[in-house]
């Protein structure tokens, strides 16, 4: 797996980072949610620099100039509902893509720490040959993204792989190693410490689907 850590150089993502950690600001869910979409944007831009491209002539009204543009199909696929904001990020640079959108939820059938991952919804565009975005804000253990991955292969195999992650914790980074094909890519924001006994990420931001989307039942 390739890892591109988008904060081991300064650039602006780090201010869109601290706003959506910080306790002061990211209760300002509009805000929460449009820097989770700028950050979207900004690894799409990252993206776009490994896909393959085309030659191609455009007119202008003065003439004619010999450019590029991208040839790799790609498909945005989110995990619901956090991805739904970093999904939009990357839909509004790659707009020729196609969409697709999966559940993953953790289920405490004891009422305890103990969870697994239900996959329930699928609505995905056909991924055959086509480069897949599996975007999520947070890898926490991994689990999601893994279990998203083998519903989307299933049936169906895709040219390449990216997974966009805003802020990951070292064992997702571990368990994604362990269960996804080692030519796969890892765009990632930040990478932090751990996971707390309720596998959030340490310090990461708390919970991004509720900050996002408010809390849920
Ligand atoms: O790496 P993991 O341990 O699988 O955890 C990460 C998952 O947790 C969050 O979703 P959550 O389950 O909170 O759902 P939500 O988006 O509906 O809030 C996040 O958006 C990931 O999908
Ligand atoms: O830290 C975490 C872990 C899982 N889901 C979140 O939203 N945050
Ligand atoms: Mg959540």
């Amino acid at each position: 797996m390739q890892i591109h850590n988008l904060s081991e150089s300064n650039s602006v993502l780090n201010h869109f980072l601290a706003q959506i950690r910080d306790v002061s600001i990211q209760n300002d869910s509009l805000r929460f949610r449009r820097n989770i979409e700028r950050i979207g944007e900004i690894m799409a831009y990252e993206l776009s620099k490994v896909v393959s491209y085309e030659d191609v002539s455009i007119s202008t009204p003065l003439g004619t100039k010999a450019t590029t543009k991208i040839k790799d199909p790609l498909v945005i696929c989110s995990i619901l509902r956090a991805g739904l904001t970093l999904h939009h990020g990357f839909l509004n640079y790659f707009d020729a893509a196609e969409n697709g959108f999966i559940s993953a939820y953790r289920h405490h059938p004891n009422n305890d720490d103990y969870f697994d991952i239900l996959v329930e919804y699928k609505a995905v565009a056909d991924i055959e040959g086509k480069n897949v975005l599996l975007v999520d804000p947070m890898l926490a253990t991994g689990q999601s993204i893994v279990a998203v991955y083998k519903k989307l292969v299933e049936k169906k195999t895709p040219a390449a792989l990216h997974i966009a992650v805003v802020i990951a914790a070292p064992e997702g980074i571990a368990y994604l190693k362990e269960h996804l094909p080692s030519s796969c890519h890892l765009w990632v924001g930040a990478i932090d410490d751990k996971l707390n006994e309720k596998s959030y990420i340490v310090p990461g931001l708390g919970d991004a689907g509720d900050l996002a989307y408010g809390t849920k039942l």
